[in-house]
């Protein structure tokens, strides 16, 4: 497909996306299905631009005086691609299926566009109704870290180390840049790539058959790193979705003692089988999905569990920009009332003297240090660990929080950190 071929589909997708309210993954999906002809070039190209046209839709559409598709989509060449106007006139030709040409008003858009006179929300790209969760968990740097959460994520890795070690797999990520991460001693990164380049498909790679690595962000890791599990321990792992953290407490756990996996979600939990298989991960049992009862016999035995929270996803942002435009306040309210639950629930399975691990993929103080502090105050027999020591001695250095105010926890962040943005608080049972 000729270049001007390629934006006039991404701005179809975006009209798509923006009048039907469909998830950008599945749009995509539906226009690769309906154009068969378009090359794996011409997918990555295409879906690269709605991704950054969702991640920067508000100050994007601010430039432009409009959050109509095409200005977004034309300002995001601009804004994330380093293009020109003169560069992207050439590609509206009107002609071949390209778009038609600039009109005057997305000329000065480009041209002169200015977001000094924006309002912080527009500024970092969340919702405006989000305002004030921003400011009161980052302060003064609340347009930065929202900056950052509207920019592209790397690939990251988690080594499993029951297979394979780091250097293997920096290995046999060589030809695309692999590096260490950051904080994880057992992370590996593959940087964003530029423009419309395509993103490798690591789980086509032999390496992953082999169980050497699962995709995992970073920030995830360092939550499974510091939720405190040990070698012979018993942990319930309540919410365990497919299985990414289970895979990293076997490893941990150096396949020893037991994790007893439970998600409410069949279909989420489908997947955890063949990933236990691959990772070789052998100390992992697995609960009726959906049957609480399963959780019954573990009452008041479990030496640490994990609740890996369902949550808004904002600190995944990057990954799901368009789950950013989608998220209401009634959805939030909701998050929060099943995390709620769900701390409840894990309290009860806590033996004496054991840990409750809480996690979630939210940077939402209400979602976060919040509702670590009504669990607290309604849970006496619980305290709080002191998380920031915990990932000292974990991972070897500081680890300053990103949350601006008092309280519980520890929020990564892609500005502050690097990482997704992850919450992870560390309780334990004090008392019958
Ligand atoms: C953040 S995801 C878990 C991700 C997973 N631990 C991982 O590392 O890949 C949250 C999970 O909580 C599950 N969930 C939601 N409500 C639940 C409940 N009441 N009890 C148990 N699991 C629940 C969802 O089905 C979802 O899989």
């Amino acid at each position: 497909m000729q270049t001007g071929a390629r934006l006039q589909a991404a701005i179809e997708i975006l009209s798509e996306i923006r009048e039907r309210g469909r998830p950008a993954s599945v749009a995509l999906a539906d226009w690769g299905r309906s154009h068969r002809f378009a090359g794996s070039g011409d997918r990555a190209w295409i879906g690269n631009l709605v991704y950054d046209s969702l991640r920067r839709k508000g100050s994007l559409a601010f430039l432009m005086n409009c959050d109509e598709p095409r200005p977004v989509a034309l300002a995001a060449l601009h804004c994330s691609w380093g293009l020109t106007a003169d560069d992207i006139a050439v590609l509206c030709s009107g002609e071949e299926h390209a778009p038609e040409p600039l009109t005057a008003a997305e000329i000065a858009g480009l041209e002169s566009g200015d977001l000094s006179a924006a309002p912080a929300h527009v500024q970092g790209d969340y919702p405006e109704w989000l305002a004030a969760s921003f400011a009161a968990a980052f302060g003064a740097r609340a347009i930065e870290e929202g900056k950052a959460l509207a920019n592209r994520a790397p690939v990251d890795l988690r080594v499993n180390t029951l297979k394979a070690t780091r250097d293997k797999v920096l290995k046999a990520f060589d030809r695309h840049n692999a590096v260490e991460t950051p904080w994880s001693p057992i992370g590996v990164r593959l940087p964003p790539r530029e423009g419309g380049a395509r993103n490798p498909n690591v789980e086509a790679d032999p390496a992953h058959g082999k169980g050497w690595f699962e995709v995992q962000d970073e920030g995830s890791q360092i939550a499974a790193l510091i939720a405190d599990a040990e070698p012979r321990m018993q942990v319930a792992d309540l919410c365990a979705g497919s299985g990414g953290k289970t895979l990293a407490l076997a490893a941990h756990m150096q396949n020893t003692g037991q994790i007893y996996a439970y998600d409410a979600d069949a279909t989420r939990f489908r997947p955890i089988f063949e990933r236990l298989k691959r990772a070789g991960a052998r100390n992992v049992q697995t609960l009726q999905p959906g049957e609480t009862a399963a959780l019954d016999p573990l009452a008041g035995h479990m030496d640490l569990v994990l609740v890996d929270a369902p949550c808004t996803g904002t600190g995944v942002w990057r990954r799901k920009p368009d789950a950013k435009w989608r998220l209401s306040p009634a959805q939030l309210d909701e998050r929060v009332a099943t995390q709620s639950t769900l701390l409840d629930v894990a309290a009860t399975l806590v033996k004496p003297g054991g840990k409750l691990a809480y996690v979630t993929c939210s940077i939402l103080p209400e979602e976060n240090q919040h509702q670590i502090e009504a669990f607290l105050a309604r849970a006496p027999g619980f305290a709080a660990i002191d998380v920031a020591r915990r990932a000292k001695d974990v991972l070897g250095r500081t680890v300053e929080t990103a949350y601006a105010g008092e309280g519980h926890g520890l929020l990564l962040t892609p500005a502050s950190h690097e990482t997704d943005g992850f919450f992870i608080a560390l309780l334990t049972r004090t008392a019958d």
